[in-house]
């Protein structure tokens, strides 16, 4: 049952704003705020949201990241002339303060801390707090960039405390690495904090060598650590989704968190002035759908950046459409991910393949995923005769491609395949034992298949015997309607309609558990598969050399 999305704002946090001259934090100002939650207003999104109002922070709140002096000279500043305000500011960096940002960033984190806690309590299911001042880059005795206190940082250690939650995922996908969170969690493995971050060799602010991929966390926290370096401005929807399909999402599969937190910065699309990148903000609609099946489905996003207020608005809408369970818009004409994020995917993997087993290998194979992919025409000309309507697909003539099929009497040829209209997997299983073998093979291989395939309709079609268990086949059900704008049509035997229809109706899937290390047995199945569709399929390449 889909208990909802929450929607937490008030414009209290609008009165706040930079009172001198500073071109560095000229761009962060109130109206970000006003557009994003005008957007929503005005496309009817707020009114289908779950209303629930800030508090402000306490102190302990504050002190749960921050420490007492920091919390004790911030406290300091509501009393302040322009002058000492000024001064107090030049002690940090990128950031300013105002009488009322103290108030503000109370209100901020009492935003981020409600709409948790109605997370966590089953209120909703998931969420939006649009807050600014943003947070991700304060640190313990520091504020930093346009950041006051550190929201989700703060979030992560008060579900912990609080409802005793075991593992925390963070997804930043703001455009600036969230330093402050890291620093926060490095030594912690009970929070798996990811960020991708413009960096440019180091040479884009904050300028840290602690924001590359080789920075993965330390002690216990080896591993929990995850830095995704852009070395190049203007990347595109296929490199953001090559990141979560072959390193995000597969370790998040593994790491299976009770809760999802996102930093959701929104300078990541194109327009902005600060990321310079070419992501449209549907992209946005697709990585809150790929994570939505974490955790049960509790997510919490939290807005950090963003700054062409355009784009942050457009952007800020389609996060709550997915949030909301509306199918993402089919994702146009992707290519392969460019070279320099290549460069960077191959470097992550590598670096983390000795903490995560799904990166070891592409995940191993209990079921051989056939995918055949099937003209329109081909179907047509095969398989429906008896259609009067040329173009209708009857159920009927349907089942009987789905015999032919099995009996691979119709198999995968390369022509076949860009001729669309249908994509089509069988996937024949021996038993769930391997749960983490299958979701590995759907991430990095089943669906960077069917994003740049972009069918217009999905046939998901469970095989007689196949001995799929229930959540996983939510979780394929849940996964794949990120594509065809949803329209996914399952034929399946009797058994699995209940678990099916929770899915098709938006609900979470339930989570699988922590995956276990798949058995290497079956590796490479999977690869060779990749391999050989890697040469058409660009989606499919994380530039990983064929392991030895
Ligand atoms: C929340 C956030 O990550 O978006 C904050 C970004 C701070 C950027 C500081 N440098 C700005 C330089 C201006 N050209
Ligand atoms: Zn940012």
């Amino acid at each position: 049952v889909n208990m909802g999305t929450a929607l937490i704002y008030d414009e209290e946090m609008t009165r706040y704003k930079l009172l001198w001259v500073d071109p560095a934090c000229k761009i962060e100002v109130p109206e970000r705020l006003v557009v994003s939650y005008g957007a929503l207003v005005e496309n009817g999104l707020a009114d289908r949201c779950v209303s629930i109002p800030v508090r402000e922070a306490t102190d302990a709140d504050i002190l749960l990241v921050h420490s007492e002096e920091y919390l004790e000279a911030v406290k300091k500043t509501p009393y302040m002339t322009l002058e000492e305000l000024k001064e107090f500011t030049l002690q940090y960096g990128d950031v300013y303060f105002h009488p009322n940002i103290y108030h503000c960033a109370k209100l901020a984190l009492g935003a981020t801390l409600q709409l948790v806690d109605n997370v966590m309590t089953g209120k909703v299911r998931n969420g939006l707090a649009l807050v600014r001042p943003p947070g991700h880059h304060s640190m313990r005795s520091a504020a930093s960039g346009f950041c006051i206190f550190n929201n989700v940082a703060i979030a992560a250690q008060y579900v912990k405390q609080k409802y005793g939650v075991k593992r925390v995922l963070i997804v930043d996908w703001d455009i600036h690495h969230g330093q402050g969170v890291q620093y926060s969690f490095e030594d912690d493995p009970s929070v798996l904090y990811f960020s991708w971050h413009r960096y440019e060799h180091q040479k884009f602010w904050p300028n840290l060598r602690e924001s590359d991929f080789d920075v993965v966390g330390k002690e216990k926290g080896a591993g929990s650590t995850i830095n995704v370096p852009w070395n190049k401005v203007k990347m595109q929807n296929s490199d953001y989704l090559s990141i979560f399909f072959h390193v995000l999402l597969p370790v998040a599969y593994e790491f299976s968190p009770d809760l999802v937190l996102v930093c959701a910065g929104f300078d990541s699309a194109i327009g902005d002035p600060e990321g310079e990148m070419c992501a449209t903000p549907d992209i946005f609609a697709h990585l809150t759908h790929l994570l939505m099946n974490l955790a049960g489905g509790k997510l919490c996003a939290v807005l950090e950046g963003g700054y062409n207020l355009k784009s942050l608005a457009q952007s800020v809408c389609q996060t709550v459409h997915s949030l909301l369970g509306d199918p993402a818009p089919r994702p146009a004409n992707l290519e392969g991910p460019c070279n320099s994020a290549l460069e960077s995917l191959q470097c992550v993997r590598s670096a983390h393949r000795k903490y995560w087993s799904c990166l070891k290998h592409a995940g191993s194979l209990k079921y051989t995923l056939i995918v055949n992919v099937l003209s329109f025409s081909t179907i047509r000309e095969n398989f429906i005769k008896d259609a009067d309507d040329k173009d209708a697909v009857t159920l009927s003539s349907l089942i009987a491609l789905v015999d032919k099929m099995e009996k691979n009497e119709v198999v995968l040829t390369r022509d076949l395949l860009y001729s669309n209209l249908f994509f089509y997997i069988s996937v024949l299983s021996q038993g769930c034992s391997d749960a983490s073998g299958f979701i590995q093979a759907v991430l990095g291989l089943l669906l960077p298949l069917g994003y740049e395939y972009d069918p217009s309709l999905v046939l998901l079609v469970q095989t007689p015997g196949s001995g799929i268990c229930d959540s996983v086949w939510q979780q394929l059900t849940g996964l794949l309607q990120g594509l065809a704008q949803g329209h996914i049509l399952v034929l399946m035997q009797r058994t699995c309609i209940d678990p099916t229809c929770s899915s098709l109706l938006g609900d979470a899937a339930p989570s699988l558990g922590q995956l276990h290390a798949a058995p290497p047995e079956d590796v490479e199945a999977v690869e060779n598969l990749r391999q050989r569709l890697k040469a058409d399929w660009k989606l499919l390449q994380t530039t990983d050399e064929p392991d030895d």
